[in-house]
Protein backbone atom coordinates (compact mmCIF):
# COMPACT_ATOMS: atom_id res chain seq x y z
CA UNK A 1 0.00 0.00 0.00
CA UNK A 2 1.51 3.33 -1.28
CA UNK A 3 2.33 5.90 1.75
CA UNK A 4 -0.73 7.53 3.49
CA UNK A 5 -1.77 10.02 6.54
CA UNK A 6 -3.80 9.67 9.39
CA UNK A 7 -5.85 12.07 11.32
CA UNK A 8 -6.82 11.70 15.16
CA UNK A 9 -9.54 13.71 16.03
CA UNK A 10 -10.02 13.77 19.74
CA UNK A 11 -13.44 15.59 20.76
CA UNK A 12 -14.82 15.59 24.95
CA UNK A 13 -16.91 12.59 24.15
CA UNK A 14 -15.51 11.27 20.90
CA UNK A 15 -12.54 10.22 19.12
CA UNK A 16 -12.98 10.17 15.22
CA UNK A 17 -10.12 9.24 13.14
CA UNK A 18 -9.20 8.92 9.30
CA UNK A 19 -7.09 7.38 6.46
CA UNK A 20 -6.14 9.09 3.67
CA UNK A 21 -3.93 8.82 0.48
CA UNK A 22 -1.88 11.86 -0.77
CA UNK A 23 -2.78 12.43 -4.47
CA UNK A 24 -2.15 15.64 -6.25
CA UNK A 25 -1.81 18.17 -3.45
CA UNK A 26 -4.99 17.08 -2.16
CA UNK A 27 -6.38 14.26 0.83
CA UNK A 28 -8.33 11.43 -0.79
CA UNK A 29 -10.00 9.57 2.06
CA UNK A 30 -9.57 6.21 2.35
CA UNK A 31 -11.32 4.97 5.46
CA UNK A 32 -12.57 7.00 8.58
CA UNK A 33 -14.87 6.17 12.00
CA UNK A 34 -15.16 7.05 15.25
CA UNK A 35 -15.62 5.71 18.71
CA UNK A 36 -18.04 8.27 20.19
CA UNK A 37 -21.25 8.52 23.47
CA UNK A 38 -17.60 7.54 25.63
CA UNK A 39 -19.65 9.56 28.60
CA UNK A 40 -22.11 7.42 28.48
CA UNK A 41 -22.64 4.53 25.96
CA UNK A 42 -19.79 4.13 23.92
CA UNK A 43 -20.05 2.52 20.36
CA UNK A 44 -17.51 2.13 17.75
CA UNK A 45 -17.98 2.36 13.80
CA UNK A 46 -15.99 2.58 11.05
CA UNK A 47 -15.97 2.34 7.61
CA UNK A 48 -13.26 1.12 4.68
CA UNK A 49 -13.81 2.89 1.27
CA UNK A 50 -17.59 1.90 0.41
CA UNK A 51 -17.77 -1.08 1.99
CA UNK A 52 -20.89 -1.05 4.95
CA UNK A 53 -20.06 0.78 7.82
CA UNK A 54 -18.93 -1.53 10.83
CA UNK A 55 -20.51 -0.89 14.08
CA UNK A 56 -19.96 -2.29 17.85
CA UNK A 57 -20.23 -1.54 21.16
CA UNK A 58 -16.74 -0.06 23.11
CA UNK A 59 -15.56 -1.73 26.02
CA UNK A 60 -19.18 -3.29 28.63
CA UNK A 61 -20.97 -0.50 26.39
CA UNK A 62 -20.99 2.41 29.36
CA UNK A 63 -18.67 4.89 29.67
CA UNK A 64 -15.35 4.69 28.01
CA UNK A 65 -11.84 6.23 27.74
CA UNK A 66 -10.06 7.99 25.24
CA UNK A 67 -7.01 5.79 24.87
CA UNK A 68 -10.15 2.29 24.74
CA UNK A 69 -10.88 4.73 21.97
CA UNK A 70 -7.92 5.22 20.69
CA UNK A 71 -6.56 1.70 20.76
CA UNK A 72 -9.77 0.50 18.98
CA UNK A 73 -9.30 2.68 15.96
CA UNK A 74 -5.28 2.22 15.90
CA UNK A 75 -6.38 -1.93 16.02
CA UNK A 76 -9.05 -1.26 13.05
CA UNK A 77 -6.31 0.34 10.78
CA UNK A 78 -3.98 -2.96 11.52
CA UNK A 79 -6.92 -5.03 10.48
CA UNK A 80 -8.19 -3.44 7.66
CA UNK A 81 -5.42 -1.84 6.04
CA UNK A 82 -2.71 -4.21 6.67
CA UNK A 83 0.71 -2.98 5.82
CA UNK A 84 -0.22 0.83 6.10
CA UNK A 85 2.56 2.87 5.35
CA UNK A 86 2.19 6.30 7.55
CA UNK A 87 3.91 9.01 6.04
CA UNK A 88 2.01 12.07 8.51
CA UNK A 89 0.01 12.00 11.43
CA UNK A 90 -2.87 14.86 11.87
CA UNK A 91 -3.84 15.63 14.97
CA UNK A 92 -6.41 18.02 16.30
CA UNK A 93 -5.33 19.90 19.27
CA UNK A 94 -8.02 22.21 20.99
CA UNK A 95 -5.63 24.77 22.71
CA UNK A 96 -2.82 26.53 20.70
CA UNK A 97 -2.95 29.65 23.38
CA UNK A 98 -0.61 32.64 22.16
CA UNK A 99 1.87 30.21 21.12
CA UNK A 100 0.78 28.86 18.04
CA UNK A 101 -1.37 30.63 15.51
CA UNK A 102 -1.41 27.80 12.26
CA UNK A 103 -0.40 24.02 12.46
CA UNK A 104 3.17 23.18 13.39
CA UNK A 105 4.67 19.77 13.15
CA UNK A 106 5.38 18.38 16.33
CA UNK A 107 8.66 18.52 18.76
CA UNK A 108 9.66 17.28 21.85
CA UNK A 109 9.29 21.24 22.59
CA UNK A 110 6.54 21.83 21.38
CA UNK A 111 4.93 19.30 23.08
CA UNK A 112 6.18 20.14 26.42
CA UNK A 113 4.63 23.66 25.51
CA UNK A 114 1.27 22.60 24.44
CA UNK A 115 1.13 20.39 27.64
CA UNK A 116 1.22 23.86 29.58
CA UNK A 117 -2.08 24.65 28.11
CA UNK A 118 -3.37 21.71 29.03
CA UNK A 119 -5.23 23.30 32.77
CA UNK A 120 -7.28 25.77 30.17
CA UNK A 121 -8.90 22.49 28.26
CA UNK A 122 -9.26 19.73 30.60
CA UNK A 123 -11.71 17.25 28.69
CA UNK A 124 -9.73 17.77 25.58
CA UNK A 125 -5.97 18.58 25.43
CA UNK A 126 -4.50 15.51 27.38
CA UNK A 127 -6.10 13.30 25.28
CA UNK A 128 -5.28 15.37 22.33
CA UNK A 129 -1.50 15.10 23.56
CA UNK A 130 -1.70 11.21 24.49
CA UNK A 131 -3.24 10.71 20.87
CA UNK A 132 0.35 12.40 19.61
CA UNK A 133 2.42 10.60 22.37
CA UNK A 134 0.97 6.94 21.17
CA UNK A 135 1.05 7.63 17.69
CA UNK A 136 4.52 8.88 17.69
CA UNK A 137 5.14 5.92 19.13
CA UNK A 138 3.53 3.93 17.28
CA UNK A 139 4.46 5.47 13.65
CA UNK A 140 7.90 6.87 14.43
CA UNK A 141 8.62 7.56 10.81
CA UNK A 142 6.12 9.69 10.17
CA UNK A 143 5.49 13.49 10.54
CA UNK A 144 3.08 14.68 13.42
CA UNK A 145 1.42 17.69 12.48
CA UNK A 146 -0.75 19.70 15.46
CA UNK A 147 -4.13 21.63 14.03
CA UNK A 148 -4.99 23.37 16.64
CA UNK A 149 -9.07 24.73 17.22
CA UNK A 150 -8.13 27.87 17.95
CA UNK A 151 -5.91 29.27 14.85
CA UNK A 152 -9.16 30.20 12.93
CA UNK A 153 -10.06 32.82 15.34
CA UNK A 154 -6.64 34.02 15.79
CA UNK A 155 -7.90 37.57 13.87
CA UNK A 156 -10.11 38.85 16.16
CA UNK A 157 -10.06 42.67 17.02
CA UNK A 158 -8.92 43.41 20.66
CA UNK A 159 -12.34 44.79 21.31
CA UNK A 160 -13.78 41.11 20.72
CA UNK A 161 -10.25 39.09 22.60
CA UNK A 162 -10.16 41.24 25.78
CA UNK A 163 -11.82 40.47 28.52
CA UNK A 164 -12.90 43.55 30.87
CA UNK A 165 -9.52 43.07 33.10
CA UNK A 166 -6.62 45.09 33.96
CA UNK A 167 -4.46 45.26 30.33
CA UNK A 168 -1.18 43.32 31.95
CA UNK A 169 -3.51 40.12 31.67
CA UNK A 170 -4.60 40.50 28.39
CA UNK A 171 -0.75 40.79 27.44
CA UNK A 172 0.22 37.61 29.76
CA UNK A 173 -2.47 35.81 27.63
CA UNK A 174 -5.51 35.79 29.68
CA UNK A 175 -7.61 36.79 26.19
CA UNK A 176 -10.86 35.49 24.56
CA UNK A 177 -9.14 32.45 21.79
CA UNK A 178 -12.08 30.60 20.79
CA UNK A 179 -12.81 27.04 19.71
CA UNK A 180 -14.01 24.77 16.95
CA UNK A 181 -11.57 26.28 14.27
CA UNK A 182 -11.37 23.45 12.58
CA UNK A 183 -14.98 22.58 12.05
CA UNK A 184 -15.35 26.49 11.15
CA UNK A 185 -13.13 26.13 8.54
CA UNK A 186 -14.44 23.06 6.85
CA UNK A 187 -17.56 24.83 7.12
CA UNK A 188 -16.66 27.76 5.02
CA UNK A 189 -14.78 25.18 2.60
CA UNK A 190 -18.10 23.86 1.84
CA UNK A 191 -20.41 26.48 1.98
CA UNK A 192 -19.58 28.38 -1.32
CA UNK A 193 -20.85 25.76 -3.32
CA UNK A 194 -24.38 26.22 -0.88
CA UNK A 195 -24.20 30.08 -0.87
CA UNK A 196 -22.34 31.41 -3.38
CA UNK A 197 -23.89 35.36 -2.69
CA UNK A 198 -23.60 35.04 1.26
CA UNK A 199 -20.74 32.62 1.94
CA UNK A 200 -18.34 35.98 2.19
CA UNK A 201 -21.01 38.25 3.43
CA UNK A 202 -22.02 37.55 7.27
CA UNK A 203 -22.52 34.58 8.40
CA UNK A 204 -22.91 32.97 11.78
CA UNK A 205 -22.21 29.20 11.87
CA UNK A 206 -23.51 27.47 15.11
CA UNK A 207 -21.08 24.40 15.94
CA UNK A 208 -23.26 22.11 18.32
CA UNK A 209 -21.84 18.61 19.11
CA UNK A 210 -20.62 17.65 22.99
CA UNK A 211 -19.03 20.92 23.13
CA UNK A 212 -20.79 24.07 21.51
CA UNK A 213 -20.01 27.03 20.53
CA UNK A 214 -20.72 29.94 17.75
CA UNK A 215 -19.15 31.65 15.66
CA UNK A 216 -19.56 34.83 13.73
CA UNK A 217 -17.40 35.15 10.38
CA UNK A 218 -17.33 37.98 7.68
CA UNK A 219 -15.69 37.61 4.55
CA UNK A 220 -14.36 34.08 5.04
CA UNK A 221 -12.78 35.18 8.25
CA UNK A 222 -14.31 34.72 11.90
CA UNK A 223 -14.57 37.91 13.61
CA UNK A 224 -16.23 36.85 17.09
CA UNK A 225 -16.91 33.56 18.88
CA UNK A 226 -18.86 32.36 22.01
CA UNK A 227 -16.20 30.49 23.69
CA UNK A 228 -13.37 32.60 25.26
CA UNK A 229 -10.42 31.38 27.40
CA UNK A 230 -11.71 27.91 27.59
CA UNK A 231 -14.25 26.00 26.10
CA UNK A 232 -16.35 26.13 29.06
CA UNK A 233 -17.86 30.01 28.31
CA UNK A 234 -20.98 30.77 25.55
CA UNK A 235 -23.35 28.08 25.19
CA UNK A 236 -24.05 25.09 27.91
CA UNK A 237 -22.89 21.98 26.55
CA UNK A 238 -23.16 18.22 26.92
CA UNK A 239 -21.55 18.65 30.74
CA UNK A 240 -20.03 22.62 30.50
CA UNK A 241 -22.01 25.71 32.37
CA UNK A 242 -21.91 27.67 29.08
CA UNK A 243 -21.56 31.81 30.20
CA UNK A 244 -21.61 32.02 33.98
CA UNK A 245 -21.63 34.91 36.38
CA UNK A 246 -18.06 35.14 37.82
CA UNK A 247 -19.69 36.13 41.34
CA UNK A 248 -20.87 32.31 41.33
CA UNK A 249 -17.56 30.69 41.67
CA UNK A 250 -16.68 33.50 44.25
CA UNK A 251 -19.73 32.34 46.20
CA UNK A 252 -18.82 29.16 45.68
CA UNK A 253 -15.36 29.33 46.96
CA UNK A 254 -16.89 31.21 49.77
CA UNK A 255 -19.48 29.66 51.02
CA UNK A 256 -19.31 26.02 50.03
CA UNK A 257 -15.37 25.75 50.42
CA UNK A 258 -15.01 24.83 46.54
CA UNK A 259 -11.06 24.90 45.20
CA UNK A 260 -10.03 25.20 41.92
CA UNK A 261 -10.10 20.99 41.83
CA UNK A 262 -13.43 21.14 42.83
CA UNK A 263 -14.53 23.57 40.31
CA UNK A 264 -12.90 22.02 37.46
CA UNK A 265 -14.79 19.24 37.90
CA UNK A 266 -18.45 20.99 38.56
CA UNK A 267 -17.71 23.46 35.31
CA UNK A 268 -16.67 20.58 33.09
CA UNK A 269 -18.23 17.43 34.17
CA UNK A 270 -21.12 17.87 35.97
CA UNK A 271 -23.18 21.09 34.18
CA UNK A 272 -24.80 21.71 31.11
CA UNK A 273 -27.35 19.34 29.79
CA UNK A 274 -25.94 16.65 32.12
CA UNK A 275 -26.70 18.83 35.14
CA UNK A 276 -29.61 20.62 34.45
CA UNK A 277 -32.10 17.45 33.49
CA UNK A 278 -29.89 14.99 35.89
CA UNK A 279 -30.50 12.71 32.69
CA UNK A 280 -27.56 12.74 30.36
CA UNK A 281 -25.11 14.73 28.65
CA UNK A 282 -26.50 13.10 25.63
CA UNK A 283 -28.90 15.03 23.27
CA UNK A 284 -30.64 12.17 22.12
CA UNK A 285 -31.61 10.94 25.31
CA UNK A 286 -32.96 14.30 26.50
CA UNK A 287 -35.42 14.30 23.31
CA UNK A 288 -36.31 11.01 23.84
CA UNK A 289 -36.93 11.51 27.52
CA UNK A 290 -40.80 12.89 28.38
CA UNK A 291 -39.34 14.21 32.13
CA UNK A 292 -39.58 18.17 32.39
CA UNK A 293 -35.89 18.37 33.66
CA UNK A 294 -35.15 16.74 30.24
CA UNK A 295 -37.41 19.53 28.47
CA UNK A 296 -35.97 22.69 30.68
CA UNK A 297 -32.39 21.50 29.78
CA UNK A 298 -33.61 21.79 25.96
CA UNK A 299 -34.89 24.85 26.65
CA UNK A 300 -31.95 26.65 28.18
CA UNK A 301 -29.78 25.09 25.36
CA UNK A 302 -32.16 26.08 22.96
CA UNK A 303 -32.01 29.67 24.00
CA UNK A 304 -29.62 30.56 24.85
CA UNK A 305 -28.48 29.89 21.13
CA UNK A 306 -30.93 32.51 20.52
CA UNK A 307 -29.46 34.91 22.67
CA UNK A 308 -25.94 34.07 21.08
CA UNK A 309 -27.41 34.82 17.17
CA UNK A 310 -28.67 38.31 18.37
CA UNK A 311 -25.31 38.84 19.86
CA UNK A 312 -23.64 37.89 16.88
CA UNK A 313 -25.49 39.25 14.75
CA UNK A 314 -25.29 43.03 16.82
CA UNK A 315 -21.78 42.13 16.16
CA UNK A 316 -21.40 42.03 12.50
CA UNK A 317 -24.67 44.53 12.07
CA UNK A 318 -27.07 41.79 10.42
CA UNK A 319 -26.62 38.70 9.21
CA UNK A 320 -26.78 36.51 5.53
CA UNK A 321 -26.30 33.21 6.44
CA UNK A 322 -26.77 30.93 9.25
CA UNK A 323 -25.42 27.63 9.13
CA UNK A 324 -26.22 24.65 11.54
CA UNK A 325 -23.21 21.74 12.67
CA UNK A 326 -21.83 19.27 14.91
CA UNK A 327 -23.20 16.37 16.54
CA UNK A 328 -26.91 18.02 17.66
CA UNK A 329 -26.92 20.87 14.79
CA UNK A 330 -26.30 18.31 12.27
CA UNK A 331 -29.03 15.54 13.01
CA UNK A 332 -31.46 17.54 15.28
CA UNK A 333 -34.05 18.99 13.32
CA UNK A 334 -36.53 19.73 16.50
CA UNK A 335 -33.56 21.62 18.30
CA UNK A 336 -33.17 23.86 14.97
CA UNK A 337 -36.44 24.32 14.45
CA UNK A 338 -36.50 25.49 18.33
CA UNK A 339 -33.59 27.50 17.15
CA UNK A 340 -35.60 29.68 14.77
CA UNK A 341 -38.24 29.79 15.97
CA UNK A 342 -39.20 33.78 16.32
CA UNK A 343 -36.27 34.20 14.01
CA UNK A 344 -38.00 36.44 11.26
CA UNK A 345 -36.79 39.80 13.36
CA UNK A 346 -33.63 38.68 12.06
CA UNK A 347 -34.85 38.23 8.50
CA UNK A 348 -34.86 34.25 8.99
CA UNK A 349 -37.72 32.28 7.82
CA UNK A 350 -37.67 28.51 8.33
CA UNK A 351 -38.78 25.65 5.81
CA UNK A 352 -40.24 23.00 8.17
CA UNK A 353 -40.61 20.34 5.72
CA UNK A 354 -37.09 20.78 4.44
CA UNK A 355 -35.70 21.47 8.01
CA UNK A 356 -37.33 17.77 9.12
CA UNK A 357 -35.31 16.18 5.71
CA UNK A 358 -31.89 17.34 6.78
CA UNK A 359 -31.57 20.39 4.51
CA UNK A 360 -29.05 21.15 3.14
CA UNK A 361 -31.18 24.47 2.49
CA UNK A 362 -33.74 24.79 5.68
CA UNK A 363 -34.60 28.47 5.20
CA UNK A 364 -37.90 29.16 3.11
CA UNK A 365 -37.76 30.73 -0.35
CA UNK A 366 -38.43 33.87 0.30
CA UNK A 367 -36.50 34.36 3.48
CA UNK A 368 -34.31 37.31 3.35
CA UNK A 369 -31.39 35.56 5.59
CA UNK A 370 -30.33 31.90 4.07
CA UNK A 371 -30.13 28.68 6.64
CA UNK A 372 -28.25 25.68 6.27
CA UNK A 373 -27.13 22.27 7.29
CA UNK A 374 -23.56 21.23 6.53
CA UNK A 375 -22.38 18.23 8.14
CA UNK A 376 -18.45 19.63 9.10
CA UNK A 377 -15.61 17.41 8.81
CA UNK A 378 -12.93 18.47 10.78
CA UNK A 379 -11.00 15.30 9.46
CA UNK A 380 -10.52 16.56 6.10
CA UNK A 381 -9.66 20.28 7.83
CA UNK A 382 -6.55 18.25 9.66
CA UNK A 383 -5.63 16.41 6.96
CA UNK A 384 -5.07 19.50 4.54
CA UNK A 385 -2.88 21.10 7.07
CA UNK A 386 -1.27 18.12 7.78
CA UNK A 387 -0.45 17.48 3.99
CA UNK A 388 1.07 20.79 3.65
CA UNK A 389 2.67 21.39 6.94
CA UNK A 390 3.94 18.16 6.49
CA UNK A 391 5.61 19.41 2.99
CA UNK A 392 3.98 16.58 1.22
CA UNK A 393 1.12 18.48 -0.70
CA UNK A 394 1.79 21.05 -3.06
CA UNK A 395 1.75 24.70 -1.05
CA UNK A 396 4.33 26.30 0.68
CA UNK A 397 4.36 25.17 3.92
CA UNK A 398 1.64 27.65 6.29
CA UNK A 399 3.34 30.11 8.75
CA UNK A 400 3.68 28.67 12.18
CA UNK A 401 4.11 31.61 15.06
CA UNK A 402 5.22 30.90 17.66
CA UNK A 403 5.42 32.71 20.38
CA UNK A 404 7.14 32.88 23.51
CA UNK A 405 5.07 31.35 26.25
CA UNK A 406 3.24 33.08 29.22
CA UNK A 407 1.94 30.30 30.77
CA UNK A 408 5.36 28.82 31.66
N1 LIG B 1 -29.66 11.94 15.68
C1 LIG B 1 -29.36 12.77 16.67
N2 LIG B 1 -30.32 13.51 17.28
C2 LIG B 1 -30.00 14.35 18.30
N3 LIG B 1 -28.76 14.53 18.78
C3 LIG B 1 -27.77 13.83 18.21
C4 LIG B 1 -27.99 12.92 17.12
N4 LIG B 1 -26.80 12.36 16.78
C5 LIG B 1 -25.87 12.90 17.60
N5 LIG B 1 -26.45 13.77 18.45
C6 LIG B 1 -25.82 14.51 19.54
O1 LIG B 1 -24.61 15.10 19.17
C7 LIG B 1 -23.77 15.26 20.34
C8 LIG B 1 -22.35 14.77 20.02
O2 LIG B 1 -21.84 15.60 19.02
P1 LIG B 1 -20.38 15.40 18.39
O3 LIG B 1 -20.16 16.59 17.52
O4 LIG B 1 -20.31 14.06 17.74
O5 LIG B 1 -19.50 15.36 19.70
P2 LIG B 1 -18.07 15.91 20.08
O6 LIG B 1 -18.29 17.32 20.51
O7 LIG B 1 -17.57 15.02 21.17
O8 LIG B 1 -17.22 15.86 18.82
C9 LIG B 1 -24.43 14.44 21.44
O9 LIG B 1 -25.16 15.31 22.32
C10 LIG B 1 -25.42 13.57 20.67
O10 LIG B 1 -26.55 13.24 21.44
C1 LIG C 1 -13.63 22.60 21.89
C2 LIG C 1 -14.71 21.61 22.10
O1 LIG C 1 -15.59 21.83 22.89
O2 LIG C 1 -14.65 20.50 21.32
P1 LIG C 1 -15.71 19.28 21.28
O3 LIG C 1 -17.00 19.86 20.80
O4 LIG C 1 -15.13 18.31 20.28
O5 LIG C 1 -15.84 18.74 22.66
MG1 LIG D 1 -16.31 17.69 18.29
Amino acid sequence: MSACLLTLNAGSSSLKFAAYALRAGEPWRLARGQAEGLKSHARFEARLGDEAKQKRTLGDGGPASHRQALDAALAWLGEKMPGLEVAAVGHRVVHGGRFFAGPVVVTDEILQRLRLLEPLAPLHQPHNLAGIEVARQAFPDAVHVACFDTAFHRGHAFAEEAYGLPREMFEAGIRRYGFHGLSYESVMRLLPAMAPTEWNKRVIVAHLGNGASMCAIQGGASVASTMGFTALDGLPMGTRCGQLDPGVLLFLMAQRGMDAASLTQLLYNECGLKGLSGISSDMRELEASDRPEAQEAIAYFVGRIRREMGALAATMRGVDAIVFTGGIGENAWRIREMALEGAEWLGIELDPEANRAGGPVISARHSRVKAFVVKTDEEAAIARHTMEAAGLGARPEPRAKTLAGEFE
